[in-house]
Formats: structure tokens, C-alpha cells, sequence
């Protein structure tokens, strides 16, 4: 049980079965401390039973799960080491926000007022003395929130915490969370929409179907993204093979007549193109929508990809054709 260095959380081969259903499989990865890392994969991968083994509330059926390099359950102050929201916090509708965190005041140890700290924190200072039961689903997330950050903890673990929230709401979960890592603090947060803490994570684990596909950095993911030039020209077909001839063989016809062209930039292209006798009518660069790249990486084909060895960065593999354009036709051979 050798532990990555710097790692606050870690995943070492994680496997769970239920019966015939194997919801985790074989699932590695490092949550660097001081990051926040997004826990991404479509409903059902496997993200709140990972959760629950590294915070030994399911046992897993092989592998272990490590909190600073040792299973959670031995740790000395559990309370100041993660503070974690896997569940949407039952709330009774006649109890203040303030009385539902003192429920765990004592429970964990810390006295009465840190309960209007952490309101405060959370943005609900106001509201400490309101009922719950009219509070907003915004302001019961944060309340759940609020009780994660009882302890004071080194780490946050959050199950979809941006789940119905609105845009305010997410912007604001957003500058909260980046906060609370660069004080040198940890998050992992799960989503099953990439969007939704694309602006908020600095590293990414990906899973589908309880197996792993990708772990690095978003900047990583976007740039192993071969990016392309979409060229709308009077003769396609002869600008793809003048590209060939100059060894540029990545052109594919698009469903909008026009062919997207990996390796060269817009001015080779033109100066290929006026040499071919081809007009070129406009180029556009094309954008990566990191949204496309995640469902095509948990599509179901991706389950079995090859995986980075090294947790903190390098390539993600098992890519398929870039998603939005159908299946392209191949000038060099033909589709893929
Ligand atoms: N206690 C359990 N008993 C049987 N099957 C379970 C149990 N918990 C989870 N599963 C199954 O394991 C698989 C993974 O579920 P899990 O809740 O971990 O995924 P998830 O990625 O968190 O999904 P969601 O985003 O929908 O919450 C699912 O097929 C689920 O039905």
C-alpha cells in the first residue's frame, strides 16, 4: 500500500461488485493535494460508490482507498480531515439552518458557534435563523455545504454538488471551491457534465462504466485534441490530395461540404490551395468543445482504453473521430 506522494486522496485498483453488477472497476488515480480535481462520468460509472470506498463507507470487494496515505477510518480527526457531501442533506422544514448544524456541532466535537462561521462562509449568514422549509434548492445546498465545512477539514469530497443549481449558483460554488484549494486545500468533486466544472477544476478523472479513461490536466485533454483548420473551397477533393502530396494526409470532408485539416495552419493551406488551382472561399479554426470530448470518451468503446501510467499528466488515449460530424469520409484510405 505504497502511497503517491503528494496525493490527498487516492484510488488504488478499486473494485466494487453488487451481485451481477460490477460498479467499479480497477479504478486508479491521485486527487494532488492543494488541487481541485473533477470527478466526471454519466450517471451510473460508479462516482458515488468510488466516493463512499475511499471514504470507507462501502467496502470495497478488492483494492483500497487512502486519505494522506492511509484508509480514512484510521484517521485521528476525521471531522478536520474531509468534509464530505454524498448525500442531499434530510432537512425538516421547521428547524433553523443554525439548529441543523448544531445537531453535529457536538457530534464532531466543535463548539455551537462555528455553526454561524460556516453559514457566513457559505453565504447564508442572513438566513441562520430562517426554516429550512423555505429555503431555495440553492440555499440547501448550501447548507449541506455548510455542513462539510463543520470540521474546518483539509479536504472536501462533493457528490454533484452543482446539481440544481442555477448559473449564479454554480459561478458562486465555483469561486468558492478554487478558494478554499488555493489556501492549499483539496477538492474532489463529482458531476456527470463536464461543463458544469470545466471552470472550476484544475485536473480531471474520468470514468465510464466503473473503469477509467482519462486523468490529467483540462489543459492536457484540450490539447491532445488535434486542433483543425475548416476549409471551404471551390474544389475539396483536389485540395485534399494537394495536401497529401505535401504530406498532410489528415483532411476530412465534412457534412458541410467543407474538409477539416489537421497538421497545417490557414496560410500553408492557402499557399497549397493557389499552387492546386483551388479558390479558397473561407477557413475557420476549429473550436474543442471539451463537452463532445467527454461524451465520446465515455461512449462505452472508451472502457477498455489504454490508461496514462503516470497519475499527475500525460496524454489520454483510446481518442476516436473528433465527435459532431458524423463518421467523416477519409480522402487517405477511406473511413475510419
Ligand atoms: N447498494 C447498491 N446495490 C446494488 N447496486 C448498486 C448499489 N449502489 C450502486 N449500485 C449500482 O452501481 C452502479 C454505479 O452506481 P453509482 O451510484 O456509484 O454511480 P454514479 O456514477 O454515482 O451515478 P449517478 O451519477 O447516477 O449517481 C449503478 O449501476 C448502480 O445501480
Amino acid at each position: 500500500m505504497t502511497s503517491y506522494p503528494g496525493a490527498a486522496l487516492e484510488a488504488q485498483a478499486l473494485t466494487k461488485q453488487f451481485g451481477t453488477v460490477r460498479a467499479v472497476s480497477d479504478l486508479s488515480f491521485v486527487v494532488p493535494r492543494g488541487t481541485v480535481t473533477g470527478f466526471l462520468g454519466p450517471n451510473g460509472s460508479g462516482k458515488t460508490t468510488t466516493l463512499r470506498m475511499l471514504l470507507g463507507l462501502v467496502a470495497p470487494t478488492s483494492g483500497v482507498g487512502l486519505v494522506n496515505g492511509a484508509p480514512f477510518r484510521t484517521a485521528i480527526h476525521p471531522a478536520r480531515t474531509v468534509g464530505a457531501v454524498l448525500d442531499s442533506l434530510s432537512l425538516h422544514p421547521k428547524r433553523t439552518a443554525a439548529h441543523h448544524l448544531k445537531i453535529y456541532t457536538a457530534a464532531i466535537g466543535v463548539p455551537d458557534s462555528r455553526a454561524l462561521d460556516v453559514l457566513h462562509l457559505v453565504g447564508l449568514g442572513d438566513a441562520a435563523d430562517r426554516a429550512a422549509g423555505g429555503f431555495s434548492l440553492g440555499m440547501r445546498q448550501r447548507l449541506t455545504l455548510a455542513t462539510a465545512l463543520l470540521g474546518d477539514p483539509e479536504i472536501l469530497v462533493l457528490d454533484e454538488p452543482a446539481n440544481g443549481l442555477d448559473p449564479e449558483g454554480i459561478a458562486w460554488l465555483r469561486d468558492f471551491l478554487k478558494a478554499f484549494a488555493a489556501s492549499g486545500r483539496t477538492v474532489l468533486v463529482s458531476s456527470h457534465i463536464l461543463r458544469e466544472i470545466e471552470q472550476t477544476v484544475d485536473n480531471l478523472v474520468i470514468v465510464s462504466a466503473g473503469a477509467l479513461v482519462y486523468q490529467g490536466s483540462i489543459a492536457q485533454l484540450r490539447s491532445t485534441r488535434p486542433s483543425r483548420v475548416l476549409v471551404a473551397a471551390s474544389d475539396p477533393a483536389a485540395l485534399a490530395l494537394a495536401l497529401a502530396s505535401s504530406g498532410f494526409n489528415d483532411s476530412q470532408l465534412l457534412p458541410d461540404g467543407r474538409i477539416g485539416v489537421a497538421g497545417p495552419d490557414a496560410a500553408t493551406i492557402a499557399r497549397i490551395a493557389a499552387d492546386a488551382q483551388v479558390t479558397i472561399f473561407g477557413t475557420t479554426g476549429e473550436h474543442v468543445d471539451l463537452e463532445q470530448v467527454f461524451l465520446s470518451m465515455t461512449a462505452g468503446q472508451y472502457t477498455a482504453a489504454p490508461v496514462q501510467q503516470n497519475p499527475y499528466g500525460g496524454p489520454p488515449q483510446g481518442y476516436g473521430p473528433p465527435p459532431g460530424y458524423g463518421a467523416p469520409q477519409h480522402w487517405n484510405g477511406g473511413p475510419r
